[in-house]
């Protein structure tokens, strides 16, 4: 069952095309990963997905009920920009404004028990504005959670954090789409939490989405690998086949062949040599989750590939 679905959405400001038909889905208890350079139209995204912005075109369907233009799902928690926090409100009273105007029962038992899940339940009664940037965006978090939504929607969640910080919205996000099943929604820079959490990512260039990738496939294209280049790659893949066939080779548009799963550059080396194979290039190439997604979401601002478009290096 999908929990968020757009088709064909655009958001154009003048005559920047800021979110460009985006078709995104996402299934229910996936925690999805948003990527993309600043300005890539993130934001504008999300904002349409939480009825903040008025989409050009395009539907939106969340949880299976497809949205009005600019209506907001009450089975959605957004944290998005600035969480409008009334600084002279104490933490309690922030959640509980939000909590009476959603119409939860029991708002007050509920407003402690949001502020409790983002460890914010010992300062409950301070006011907002003595808080931590930290803790104001956990609070932020709790207005988002006090509706008990079944999709939380997060902007940048760990902007102006401190490592402890990020680490509490981490924990407790993955926690929740944990023992909660809720499908979280995330934008962030910060690739190396984002890999601590995401189970799919979706990466965003010039507001279209160029790359679709489960956690498994950035874990196998961030994997070390060998990459052996010669005038002859078939034949050198037939001989290397056959001597390691523990090791899994592909043969990519370049004609490069890589080898993952642990073969050394020696070893294929000396294959190749006893076979009269020259090799030009032999080399291990290490990549991490940065590289990859700095590959994806482009250096500048350019003309985004097609919807479908994967990644030049095929896999
Ligand atoms: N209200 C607006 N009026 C005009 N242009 C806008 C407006 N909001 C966003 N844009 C433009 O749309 C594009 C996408 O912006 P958006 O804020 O969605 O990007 P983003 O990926 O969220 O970036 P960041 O990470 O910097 O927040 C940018 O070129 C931005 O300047």
């Amino acid at each position: 069952m999908e929990a968020i679905k757009t088709v064909g959405l655009t958001k154009t400001y003048g005559a920047k095309r800021a979110v460009d038909a985006l078709n995104l889905t996402v299934q229910r208890g996936e925690i999805y990963g948003f990527v993309g350079r600043n300005g890539a139209g993130k934001s504008t995204a999300m904002k349409m997905m939480a009825g903040l912005v008025l989409p050009t075109t395009g539907t939106i369907e969340l949880l299976g009920e497809p949205q009005a233009p600019g209506a907001t799902s009450r089975r959605m928690g957004a944290l998005i920009e600035n969480p409008g926090i009334h600084l002279g409100l104490s933490g309690l009273d922030n959640v509980m404004c939000r909590a009476l105007a959603l119409g939860v029962p029991d708002a007050k038992q509920a407003s402690f028990e949001a502020l409790e899940v983002v460890g914010l339940g010992g300062v409950a009664k301070k006011r907002a504005k003595s808080y931590s940037l930290g803790m104001k965006q956990r609070l932020g978090l709790a207005l988002a959670l006090v509706g008990s939504p079944d999709l939380l929607l997060l902007d940048e969640p760990f902007n102006g954090l401190d490592p402890q910080g990020v680490r509490e919205v981490r924990t407790t996000v993955v926690g929740l789409a944990k023992m909660r099943g809720i499908t979280v929604f995330i934008s962030s820079h910060v690739l190396d939490q984002l890999e601590r959490m995401v189970t799919r990512y979706g990466v965003i260039r010039d507001g279209r989405l160029v790359r679709e990738m489960s956690a498994e496939e950035v874990d196998r294209e961030c994997a070390d690998y060998l990459c052996i280049r010669c005038a002859t790659p078939q034949v050198a893949l037939a001989r290397l086949q056959d001597a390691f066939p523990q090791i899994a080779f592909s043969v990519m548009e370049d004609d490069a062949i890589r080898a993952q799963g642990g073969l050394t550059p020696q070893d294929a080396g000396q294959v190749l040599a006893r076979a009269g194979i020259p090799v030009s290039e032999l080399f291990m190439h290490e990549r991490d989750i940065e590289e990859l997604f700095v590959e994806l979401m482009g250096s500048e601002p350019t003309d985004a590939m097609p919807q479908s478009g994967r990644s030049e290096r095929g896999r």
